[in-house]
């Protein structure tokens, strides 16, 4: 990638990889950096101002996701990863190079893991994603004869934002929503949305025991750790603890976080930079 940057030259100070997603998803791409990449300084943007995006026009997406790399780009990451399915789906391919920085995106890697995995494949994602059909052609264009069955979940997201996954109205909505997935007898499930994870202690009582699962986190961020030796972007030196930037309320996402986190994180609220063309207008 040739965008005018001398990515060796970054190595020599620290900056951190930025991580962004509509709300509290992002955690489970963030657990998996702390897996795979635990020396490296994460930035993480929720956008719970704005959320849920599974229910928002691609354009709308695409300028979010602008703003967000703005933003982040003034932050001086080295590296965004996209930890938002629905960013990755509508909005990864227009925003490539146009960023001093890689853009990483779910999608690829997910459909790789699953291509490896099963034939018959479910995909459990936000409305926006399963209407773009990434998933189903990024595993068809790795393997044509995989089938591939995908599932708009939109009441997820809600129940995972307000800290609803105990409730037993939780299970019947999962029932509902993995019903057709049953009657296809996928073999797989792929984590589309990266706030799903989070319901797997719902979602996996309902499925059969033999089934496979996909979180497309850990092929992603495993891309990102080759891509940042490539580029001798990988950090060498201790992280330093994970700065949260949400764009609704601080307390409220710290209230939410601190359950997947262990502990209470220091959560500051931003404003994105205001871009020159919004699709609002
Ligand atoms: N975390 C979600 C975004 C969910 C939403 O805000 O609808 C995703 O990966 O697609």
């Amino acid at each position: 990638m040739n965008n005018g940057l001398d990515h060796r030259l970054l190595a020599t100070r620290p900056a951190p990889i930025g991580i962004f997603d509509s709300g509290v998803g992002g955690l489970t791409v963030l657990r998996e950096i702390y897996r795979q990449l635990p020396n490296e300084s994460v930035l993480y943007f929720g956008d719970t101002a704005r959320l849920p995006y599974g229910s928002r026009s691609p354009e709308e997406i695409l300028y979010f996701v602008r703003q967000i790399l703005t933003w982040m780009a003034e932050q001086g990451v080295k590296m965004v990863i996209m930890a938002c399915n629905t960013s990755s789906a509508l909005a990864l391919d227009p925003v490539q190079g146009e960023f001093p920085f890689p853009v990483l995106g779910l999608i690829r890697p997910g459909a790789q893991a699953a291509a490896l995995q099963g034939r018959r494949i479910g995909v459990i994602a936000t409305q926006a994603t399963v209407t773009s059909r990434a998933y189903t052609h990024a595993i068809q264009e790795i393997n044509p004869t995989c089938q591939v069955w995908e599932v708009g979940c939109p009441n997820f997201v809600p129940i995972v934002e307000q800290n609803q996954i105990k409730d037993v109205q939780a299970q019947r909505v999962a029932a509902t929503y993995l019903q057709p997935l049953i009657a296809a007898n996928i073999d797989t499930l792929v984590y589309g949305c990266t706030h799903y994870p989070h319901l797997a202690p719902v979602l996996k009582p309902i499925l059969p025991a033999t089934m496979q699962y996909v979180d497309p986190a850990i092929s992603m961020v495993a891309a990102a750790a080759k891509e940042l030796d490539a580029l001798g972007l990988r950090s060498s030196t201790p992280a330093w603890s994970t700065e949260f930037y949400v764009s609704g309320s601080a307390p409220e996402f710290k209230r939410l976080a601190v359950q997947w986190l262990g502990h209470q994180p220091t959560v500051r609220q931003v404003r994105l930079p205001e871009l020159v063309a919004n699709p609002k207008g």
